[in-house]
C-alpha cells in the first residue's frame, strides 16, 4: 500500500493561489488584485477581484489614471476585497474571525470594510503602497481593531 502524500501545499499557499487565480479575471491593465476569504474551518466563503460594478459595461469606462476623476479608473473600480465581501451569499456571521487572502495589502477603505465584516486576519502577497498615507491609515485601522496581518510568499 502506498503511503499518503505528505508534501501537499499549505492552506496559506492554497488560499493565496485562489486569490491569485481570481486576480487573473481583472481587466485593470496595471494592477490586478484578487482576494479569497476563508473561514476558521478552512472553507472558502468567497472570492473577488478588482473591477467595475457588474452592471457597468467596462468597455465604456476608463482603465487609466487621470487628474480628472471622471476619466480615472479609481473612481469606478470596486476593490477585490470589497467584491469578495459583497459576493458572499451567506450570513455575515460566518465571516467572524475569517482570514482574507489578498494579493495586495488592503487600502484604508477596504480595511474599514473588512473590520466591519468581522474579518480577523489579513494575509497578503504584495505591499506596493507601503509607507503611503493610505497604507498607514489602513494599518492603524487594522491594528486598532485587532485584525492581524502577515505577508506570505508563494513559490513561482
Ligand atoms: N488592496 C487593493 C488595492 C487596489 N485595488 C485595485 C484598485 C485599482 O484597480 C488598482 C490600483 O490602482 P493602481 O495601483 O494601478 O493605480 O487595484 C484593489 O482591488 N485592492
Ligand atoms: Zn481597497
Amino acid at each position: 500500500m502506498p503511503d499518503k502524500r505528505r508534501d501537499v501545499i499549505s492552506w496559506d499557499e492554497f488560499f493565496m493561489r485562489v486569490a491569485i487565480a481570481a486576480s487573473l479575471r481583472s481587466k485593470d491593465p496595471i494592477t490586478q488584485v484578487g482576494a479569497c476569504i476563508a473561514d476558521t474551518n478552512h472553507r472558502i466563503l468567497s472570492v473577488g477581484y478588482n473591477g467595475t460594478p457588474s452592471a457597468i459595461n467596462d468597455d465604456d469606462f476608463p482603465w487609466g489614471s487621470s487628474d480628472d476623476p471622471l476619466r480615472d479608473k479609481h473612481s469606478y473600480v470596486v476593490h477585490a476585497e470589497a467584491n469578495a465581501v459583497l459576493n458572499y451569499r451567506g450570513s455575515l456571521k460566518d465571516m467572524q474571525g475569517a482570514t482574507v487572502y489578498v494579493t495586495l495589502f488592503p487600502c484604508h477603505e477596504c480595511a474599514k470594510l473588512l473590520v466591519q465584516a468581522g474579518v480577523g486576519e489579513v494575509v497578503y502577497l504584495d505591499d506596493k503602497y507601503e509607507g503611503t498615507l493610505d497604507n498607514q491609515i489602513s494599518r492603524r485601522c487594522l491594528d486598532t481593531c485587532g485584525v492581524t496581518y502577515r505577508r506570505v510568499a508563494v513559490p513561482a
